[in-house]
């Protein structure tokens, strides 16, 4: 049974990379995916302004959805103070085990914790199960038609509080219409849009932020 593209990106992280070393393994996933195989990692540019968004939040408690290979969590796990923790949901089997293995080959497998299931059914257990109280931060990178239903969703969980940060990556390519239209009409956030281009090509996106008012 040939390998799946995302088998062949760890398995060129676990060869190339420096083990324990997340900027490795970022840099290792964009060498790949630049010059051998496109893959929807959010990339190096659309990184550097999760990067900013990230360390401005300084988060204790981050949730990401839509794991994929775990490029994102290995990047955004890594700008973490001690004690701080991301929640990563992922719900196909196969891009959830790969991610995992590339979290640990990160070493960042202590702040990083990996929920397998549908955000739908997830974001609902955090405050009991994952004894989550709010959420400092969101990184939205699933499905794009699942952002507005997901955000909805995690308010009517009450996981946001004055000053929660969503980021959303592809609100240009492939899009996220009704999400933009949301919460830029929406009275309870505040919205910024970061200009960008879509990872490892010359097409235009964006990223967009949006602070939760209470
Ligand atoms: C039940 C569905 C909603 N809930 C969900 N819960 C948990 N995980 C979910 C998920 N939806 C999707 N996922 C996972 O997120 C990932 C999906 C991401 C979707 N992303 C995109 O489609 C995407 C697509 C592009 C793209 C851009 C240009 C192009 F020509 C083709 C694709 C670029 C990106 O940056 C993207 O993020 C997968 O790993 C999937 O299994
Ligand atoms: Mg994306």
């Amino acid at each position: 049974m040939n390998q799946s593209k995302e088998q062949r990106i760890l398995n060129f992280v676990l060869q190339n990379a420096v083990r324990g070393d997340p900027c490795s393994v970022v840099d290792t996933i964009d060498k790949y995916c630049s010059q051998k195989e496109w893959a929807m990692n959010v990339g190096d540019e659309k990184g550097k302004i999760l990067d900013k968004t990230v360390q401005e939040a300084n988060p204790s408690v981050a949730l990401e959805l839509g794991t994929y290979c775990g490029y994102s969590a290995v990047r955004i796990s890594r700008l973490l103070k001690a004690g701080s923790r991301l929640l990563t949901v992922e719900f196909n089997p196969e891009f959830a085990a790969i991610a995992k293995q590339m979290i640990e080959f990160a070493g960042v497998q202590d702040k990083v914790k990996l929920l397998e299931g549908p955000s739908e059914e997830i974001i609902p257990q955090l405050k009991k199960k994952y004894e989550v109280d709010t959420l400092d931060f969101v990184f939205l990178d699933h499905w794009k038609d699942r952002y507005t239903p997901d955000t909805i969703l995690l308010q009517e969980c009450n996981l946001l509080r004055k000053g929660s940060v969503l980021l959303a990556d592809n609100i240009i390519f492939p899009g996220a219409p009704d999400f933009l239209n949301y919460v830029r009409k929406s009275p309870h956030f505040q919205c910024t849009n970061y200009p960008s281009h879509l990872e490892y090509m010359q097409v235009e996106d964006a990223m967009e932020k949006a602070v939760f008012l209470g």
